[in-house]
């Protein structure tokens, strides 16, 4: 049966939404629980996320009350379906499946529900009644992000999205917040818990894609499609997020350049451990001079990477994110956590649900969009990275000299160079892997080519990309 959140009671009346009340005590007076409001928090979706949401919020009612000096009542969870089985740490009687009505009639309002619509139109109708939002809905955010936040700022309530990117780690607060006073250069990250887990059973068990995939959904770390986590898409829709707040400047889906998983065999995560690596999905965020004019903009990019064993991404196993932002002034900052699960997720959407709280109390904002800056987004030919690149040559004087002569040709510089020679069908070969300095993809690639041109290349094997040297 359904069960209809309360359709005539408005946002809270002592907190109209939007509007900064005045506790009737000063706010410096410690409070009693009796003395606080009541803000009411309406749930769109009781998934993976949003049934943790509930359950944290019912059982740390005290303490959330005394963290945001308000009451948070949770009045309605919007689901589908409400007769469908559920955890019990959800009340029945808060179900309902008229999520327009949960939308529009609360001063907080929650949404987990994922994908663009109608999470988008339910988002605009609960800043258009007043409401603060959160979300921890990236698809969303990295499609519609300026229009949210210009619904946020003409409802003059409050937009947060912490749970948005990487999880439980708090690297929202992180680049909005904390780094509002630097420069950040870049930002390097895995930030996606399905294909970190993916690559990592297939690197330290030998799983098999689909085998490390379905243990990934089973923990509750895959989005409803895990297409999105594979193809790279639920990372591409967190860098372009990243990169929004890095760089102040507006980035979204079309700009990141992006490349799964789906690919990857066994064979791969062999080669790269043979070359004392390790292969991860990268979330990159670059501020880069480009060339030849010199003219600075941001690239954005989500691929797999050949990382050095000893480097901090190289140990970042299981569905653990960890993200590395440089700073001007900063230098570098590490964040390292869960990036998915229905747990350390809710804890991200809460200390959102706190600060939106008690700025309906005490008054004060959340930071409104910051697009100031506005850099360029550089194509994917002007990315600057190291490539490792594997050769079989003619295992004869001259050959090695020749090929270093094609990366001279081409202005890139080498870093190392490791050569196996073997003999094949009577000829003498050598297997020789290279590594790069870092180029532009645009330099890399012509001289691939030019590699491919050179007689005495027998076969370019294998070109990947290096991060983190
Ligand atoms: N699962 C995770 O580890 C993380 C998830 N997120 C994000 O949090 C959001 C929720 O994710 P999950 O809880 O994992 O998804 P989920 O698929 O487990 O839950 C979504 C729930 O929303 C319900 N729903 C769908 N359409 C609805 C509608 N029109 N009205 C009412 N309910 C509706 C679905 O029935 C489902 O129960 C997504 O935006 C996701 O990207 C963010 C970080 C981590
Ligand atoms: N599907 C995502 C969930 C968190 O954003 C992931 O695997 O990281
Ligand atoms: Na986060």
């Amino acid at each position: 049966m359904n069960q209809q959140a309360p359709q005539d009671a408005p946002p809270s009346a002592a907190l109209r939404p939007g509007r900064v009340a005045r506790p009737a005590q000063p706010a410096r007076r410690a409070a009693g629980a009796a003395d606080r409001p009541t803000l009411r928090v309406g749930v769109l979706g009781s998934g993976t996320v949003g049934t943790q949401v509930i359950r944290l919020l019912l059982e740390q009612a005290d303490d959330f009350a005394a963290r945001s000096g308000a009451r948070l009542e949770i009045t309605g969870v919007a689901v589908r379906d409400v007769d469908a089985p559920r955890d019990e740490a959800v009340p029945r009687q808060l179900l309902t499946d008229d999520a327009e009505s949960v939308a529009t009639s609360n001063d907080i309002v929650i949404e987990l529900i994922g994908g663009i619509e109608p999470a988008r139109t339910l988002i605009l109708a609960a800043f258009e009644s007043g409401a603060s939002v959160i979300t921890g809905n990236k698809a969303l955010i990295a499609a519609h992000g300026p229009e949210l936040y210009a619904a946020a700022a003409a409802a003059n309530t409050d937009f947060y999205y912490e749970a948005a990117v990487a999880g439980a780690i708090p690297v929202v607060y992180a680049l909005r917040e904390s780094m509002a006073g630097d420069r950040v250069t870049s930002v390097l990250g895995i930030v996606n818990g399905t294909t970190n887990y993916i690559l990592d059973e297939m690197s330290t068990k030998g799983l098999s894609f689909d085998a490390a995939l379905a243990a990934a959904q089973e923990l509750g770390y895959a989005e409803a499609d895990p297409t999105a986590d594979v193809d790279g898409l639920d990372a591409a829709a967190k860098a372009a997020i990243i990169a929004s707040l890095a760089f102040h400047t507006r980035v979204g889906m079309d700009d990141v350049e992006v490349e799964g998983i789906r690919s990857i065999t066994a064979d791969d995560i062999r080669e790269a451990h043979a070359s004392g690596c390790e292969l991860k999905l990268l979330a990159i965020a670059q501020r880069v001079s480009s060339e030849p004019d010199g003219v600075e903009g941001i690239s954005v990019r989500v691929h797999p990477a050949l990382v050095p064993a000893d480097h901090p991404l190289a140990s970042v196993h299981g569905g653990f994110n960890a993200v590395l932002v440089d700073a001007e002034a900063a230098g570098r900052l590490m964040f390292y956590g869960q990036g998915a699960g229905g747990a350390p997720t809710a804890s991200a959407v809460l200390s959102d649900v706190v600060a939106a709280a008690a700025h309906r109390v005490n008054g004060g904002q959340a930071p409104r969009e910051s697009s100031y800056a506005d850099l360029p987004i550089l194509a994917p030919e002007q990315a600057l990275t190291r490539y490792q690149i594997q050769l079989r040559v003619a295992d004869a004087p001259g050959s090695l000299a020749a090929v270093a002569q094609v990366f001279g040709d081409h202005d890139v510089s080498i870093n190392s160079v490791r050569q196996a020679s073997y003999v094949d069908v009577g000829d003498e070969l050598a297997l020789v892997t290279i590594v790069t300095h870092a180029a532009p993809v645009s330099r890399l690639e012509a001289a691939v080519d030019g590699l491919r041109a050179q007689e005495r290349v027998a076969e370019v094997v294998s070109t990947r990309r290096v991060e983190g040297l």
